[in-house]
């Protein structure tokens, strides 16, 4: 918990040292230069973390130096200022801050001084911190005369002209009887914009040539801060409300109690706030929230609020300087830093893909630390215009990838080039190419022999995905090629003991009595894995394989159920191939130009290796199954006691059936499960029949005269 002037503190016994006094002052001139990038042009420098641990290391000093703390500290004060585009007002109650934790100990301490004023186990109020700008509403006789932001807690922007552009703030509050309105009362809140208008907001800027707001809580800023209000009005701004401050006419006895007049009267509260008896309770809902943090409402948040619920209690509390005792924000750990970009870096897939990606200064973000991040084409580093040498924001939201938002262009060294995607291959050496014309990624032409591809291939063939081979990983695969035991992944099935006792990663010393260095045990465990797995995957696996681009699992699936084996699939014109439910004519061209392109030599050579090596390239149809389902379209849908969504398709094709994704009217059943949803509802427009599971167990063991019975 940051804490703040203590009037019980004891006086200062040790006096500052010069050391220590420079620090705070040079501490302090950072956080007022921060606050005011941030609360008044909208464009801070530093990101939330790197503020915070600044406003720590302050308080940590303040703490050890009392005498440091004096009343123009940054500690002391509540952030912000007031801009000369607005007119200055003051707020009739201050506008206060909040005190932070940021580990269960914090919290814990902070729920222990209120216990030790004597107050037993008060409720408390759990509501989410919603990321945006405070805001002060005054309503005068249930009118909204003036709209205020925080300032400096005392004085605010006049922006009532802006805040009436907001569609959920009401002009007029409404009545009721148990709720009449007051006189006067000042509602606090916080603007936000919802994460979509953000990414729309986005969105227009770069199509404007603009440069983008790095999160929504700077867009909210920037939006709800422009000296038209019409511009305000275009942005989609949303409202919530967290407080109350000066009031006539109105006394409620909890917060939560004022939420509900608060509601009454037309204004936007949460539907999150929860009132709970204890600190477990808290801290479950902290975790609760924690999980659902960028889905539990359509715009962000950064903590949890618990607050105090009784007013005479918080009346009891009071304040610090800047900050109510009877409240504290919980923080999550930041998504968001700022780091420097070392060098801008580019990877060769698969595919020829050449990728280019930010290697950074290791930094971490959301529990992790991030090194690297991909900038997926040079056309996207453009957009974002980041340079080597940039201070960049960086983003890892939860298990979402990381990703540089952009450059922090106010710290931008002079002169810094603009990064220049290269002409050639890294690996090879061969001139990069578009595909086709328009494409935005760059590839390496050179599929056959790139040694960066090749790599990528063999480390593909022996993933999850395709054939699944235990020890052949990413180095496994390296030392392979490296050594020569193969040459790219047609001989991989062929590998045998001398071949592989020329990779040292799969050789030991040899022991007394044997000549020459001998396999060692992984080395015999990859060939026998080898053996196994080559016959033991089913076709679409193997299509999977041959990294065809565009062949993922789902059309792989489609193509080996439809056509059953890779002579099939290889004699199949390119309208059938697209005519397969589930490929179509990206994927049908692309199978077409694996097979006959100009890589077909070396292609057909992989295959002609594979077939000599004995890999299963074909499935096997089990002739036991009756083919009840021949000619008959099932679509499968909600969840079957008795099925998996695989083992539904499983049964319904090795019938001879057809496992369709989407109902229409050559559909002849659909299956519904519990929870099915818009498809059972599809069907009974359009009159195909729907079958519980029972009814599809008959279905599937005597066709459709089974359901006649
Ligand atoms: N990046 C920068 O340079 C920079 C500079 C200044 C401040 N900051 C950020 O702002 C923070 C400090 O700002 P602050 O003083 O406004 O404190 P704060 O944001 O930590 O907490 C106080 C504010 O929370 C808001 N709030 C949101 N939900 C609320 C709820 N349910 N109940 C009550 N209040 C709620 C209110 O607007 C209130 O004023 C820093 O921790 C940092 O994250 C960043
Ligand atoms: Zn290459």
């Amino acid at each position: 918990m940051s804490t703040t002037a203590d009037d019980e503190l004891e006086p200062a016994v040790a006096s500052a040292p010069a050391e220590a006094r420079e620090r705070h002052r040079e501490l302090s001139e950072q956080v007022e230069d921060a606050r005011w990038r941030y609360y008044v042009l909208d464009t801070p420098t530093l990101s939330d973390a790197d503020f915070d641990v600044r406003m720590r290391e302050l308080e940590g000093l303040e703490e050890q130096f009392p005498e440091l703390r004096t009343p123009d500290s940054p500690t002391q004060r509540v952030g912000g200022a007031v801009s000369t585009d607005f007119t200055a007002v003051d707020h009739l109650q201050r506008m206060e801050s909040l005190d932070n934790a940021f580990t269960p100990d914090e919290l814990s301490s902070w729920y222990s001084r209120i216990l030790r004023e004597g107050i037993e186990a008060p409720a408390l109020l759990c509501e989410l911190k919603v990321d945006g700008l405070a805001i002060n509403l005054l309503y005068e006789q249930g009118r909204l005369v003036r709209a205020l932001t925080r300032g400096d807690g005392r004085t605010g922007e006049d922006v009532t002209p802006n805040v009436k552009t907001i569609a959920s703030v009401p002009h007029r509050l409404a009545g009721t009887d148990e709720h009449p309105v007051p006189d006067l009362v000042e509602v606090r809140g916080e603007v936000f914009l919802p994460s979509e208008a953000f990414e729309r907001l986005n969105a227009a800027m770069v199509e404007a040539g603009k440069p983008m707001f790095a999160n929504p809580r700077n867009a909210a800023a920037g939006s709800l801060r422009q000296k038209d209000p019409r511009i305000t009005a275009t942005r989609d701004l949303g409202m919530v409300c967290h407080g109350i401050g000066a009031r006539e006419g109105f006394e409620p006895q909890t917060q939560s109690g004022a939420y509900d007049a608060l509601r009454a009267w037309g204004l936007p509260t949460s539907e999150e706030v929860r009132v709970v008896a204890t600190l477990a309770d808290v801290e479950a809902r902290i975790a609760d929230v924690g999980e659902h943090r960028h889905t539990i409402v359509g715009y962000e948040i950064d903590g949890v609020v618990v607050k105090v619920d009784d007013v005479s209690l918080q009346r009891r509390l009071g304040s610090t300087s800047r900050a109510p005792r009877w409240a504290i924000a919980w923080k999550y750990p930041p998504e968001e830093v700022n780091t420097l970009l070392r060098s801008i870096e580019v990877n060769v897939g698969r595919t020829g893909r050449v990728t280019p990606y930010g290697v950074m200064e290791p930094t971490k973000v959301a529990g992790s630390t991030v090194e690297n991040a991909t900038l997926h084409n040079a056309h996207e580093v453009r957009r974002k215009d980041v340079r080597p040498g940039d201070t960049v924001i960086l983003r890892k939201a939860g298990d979402v990838i990381p990703e540089i938002l952009g450059p922090v262009l106010a710290l931008r060294p002079e002169g810094l080039e603009e990064w220049v995607m290269p002409t050639e291959c890294p690996a090879c050496g061969t001139p990069l190419a578009q595909q086709k014309e328009g494409d935005k990624d760059l590839r390496c032409p050179n599929h056959e022999t790139c040694p960066a591809q090749v790599r990528e291939r063999v480390f593909h063939v022996a993933g999850r995905g395709a054939f699944d081979i235990e020890g052949l990983g990413y180095e496994a695969a390296v030392a392979l090629l490296e050594a020569g035991a193969i040459t790219n992944e047609g001989d991989l099935f062929n590998l045998d003991e001398a071949a592989l006792l020329t990779a040292p990663l799969f050789t030991r010393a040899p022991k007394k009595g044997e000549e020459g260095p001998q396999l060692s045990a992984n080395g015999v465990r990859l060939l026998a894995h080898l053996q196994e797995r080559k016959t033991a995957v089913p076709l679409w696996r193997v299509l999977v394989a041959l990294s065809i681009r565009h062949v993922g699992p789902t059309a792989a699936r489609a193509l080996a159920t439809e056509l059953g084996s890779w002579e099939a699939i290889r004699s199949a014109t390119e309208a059938e191939l697209a005519a397969v439910d589930g490929v179509g004519p990206t994927i049908a061209a692309s199978v077409k130009e694996w097979i006959e392109g100009p890589d077909a030599a070396w292609h057909g050579a992989i295959l002609d290796k594979w077939t000599r090596d004995g890999v299963n390239l074909a499935d096997e149809r089990d002739e036991s199954i009756p083919r009840t389902l021949e000619g008959i379209t099932v679509v499968a849908t909600g969840s079957l006691q008795g099925y998996t969504r695989d083992s539904v398709k499983e049964a319904i094709i090795s019938r001879g059936g057809k496992a369709s994704g989407s109902v229409s009217k050559n559909t002849d059943y659909v299956v519904a499960g519990e929870n099915a949803g818009s498809k059972a509802d599809k069907a009974e427009q359009l009159g195909v029949p729907v079958l519980d599971e029972e009814q599809f167990t008959r279905l599937l063991e005597k066709g459709p005269d089974g359901l006649r019975a």
